[in-house]
């Protein structure tokens, strides 16, 4: 059988990471993996990422590569605006011409917060900060270029590897007796590793069927030709107070966690105060159970001190 060879982008952040722990996985399903850090495969090089795919003969990219600091978004927009969407755009181009089947995530800061229920995929986007914007400008441009893949909006990711809350928190403890956390904004945390974890689950759903040959490589030709959004986090909800108060808990931690409105806690980028997903339509189409948060943080929080 042949190999099929994924190009993972960013592979030194949170997602990219988690995505080279499982590296065996991906060997027993006959992928080769090619994981790129900014400094080997600068996604913004669009001459270099062009001739590296054709040089290695990708057939799957997974864009785990991005501008994520929200509130430098807010200054450093032409930035954050190249690597959010026209490096998106370039990839979504050589995926188009190459048959490339392509993985991106996004987020749920592409919705206002303005919600009563979980965001399902259909939902109007009207991101309230410039990230928001970039990375719905990312997921357009794929729309509109349409390769076989999936665009993934995900919240909250955490992860033993990069930087996040969960780390942030820990950070703080160890130098403050007392926290203010934000409580009126709701979402739901994601473990990275989880959502690696859903990534191999779909190509392995996708990249099933061989051709008379038991040939892997061949399958892009018959997967559908359009791009799908899905949703995922973990299961339930919380806010960013919850989320601390929980993290506290888990490792023993005697803090005191003020809750506090987001009108006290100004910083250069808005936030929804409500970014829930609705996971209803991954979990049909890929026949997946979700952790829930806490069981989750749990395990990232065990696996922090061993990594
Ligand atoms: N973190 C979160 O809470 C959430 C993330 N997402 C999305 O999930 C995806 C993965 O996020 P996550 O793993 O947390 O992000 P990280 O910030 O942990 O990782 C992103 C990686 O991309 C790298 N990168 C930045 N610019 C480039 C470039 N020009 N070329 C190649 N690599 C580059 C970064 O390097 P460096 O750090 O050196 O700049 C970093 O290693 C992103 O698309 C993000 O928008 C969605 C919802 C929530
Ligand atoms: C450090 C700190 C933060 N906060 C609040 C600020 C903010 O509203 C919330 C989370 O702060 P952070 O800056 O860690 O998180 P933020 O950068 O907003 O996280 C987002 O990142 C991008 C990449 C995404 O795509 C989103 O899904 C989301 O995960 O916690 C407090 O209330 N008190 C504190 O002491």
């Amino acid at each position: 059988m042949n190999n099929i060879n994924i190009l993972i982008t960013g592979s030194s952040g949170q997602l990219g990471s988690e995505l080279r722990m499982l590296n065996d996985k991906f060997k027993m399903l006959n992928y080769r993996c090619f994981f790129t850090d900014k400094n080997e495969l600068d996604i913004t090089d669009f001459k270099r990422v062009k001739g590296f795919i054709e040089k290695n003969d990708i057939k799957i990219i997974i864009n785990t590569a991005a501008y994520t600091a929200v509130d430098k978004a807010e200054e450093e927009k032409e930035l954050a605006e190249l690597i959010n969407y026209k490096a998106v755009e370039n990839l979504a181009k050589i995926s188009k011409e190459k048959e490339i089947f392509l993985v991106h995530i996004s987020t749920d800061y592409v919705f206002n917060g303005k919600n009563y229920r979980p965001y399902v995929e259909e939902d109007k986007t009207d991101p309230i900060n410039y990230y928001g914007l970039t990375k719905l400008k990312g997921e357009e441009a794929i729309k509109k270029i349409n390769p076989k893949g999936v665009i993934i909006r995900t919240s909250w990711v955490y992860s033993s590897f990069g930087k996040n809350f969960v780390k942030t928190m820990l950070n703080l403890a160890k130098t403050k007796k007392e926290l203010n956390i934000i409580f009126d904004q709701i979402g739901t945390p994601t473990y990275a590793r989880d959502l690696a974890e859903v990534i191999l689950r779909i190509l392995d759903v996708k990249f099933k069927i061989t051709d008379s040959n038991n040939n892997l490589t061949s399958n892009i030709k018959h997967l559908p030709s359009n791009v799908e959004i899905y949703h995922y986090s973990n299961e339930g909800v919380c806010s960013w107070y919850d989320f601390a108060k929980a993290i506290f808990e888990i490792e023993g931690i005697d803090i005191k966690v003020n809750p506090i409105e987001s009108k006290d806690y100004p910083t250069p980028a808005k936030r929804p105060f409500y970014s829930v997903l609705n996971k209803s339509k991954i979990k049909r189409d890929f026949n997946i159970e979700i952790p829930y948060w806490i069981d989750s943080l749990k395990e990232c929080l065990e696996r922090l001190y061993d990594e």
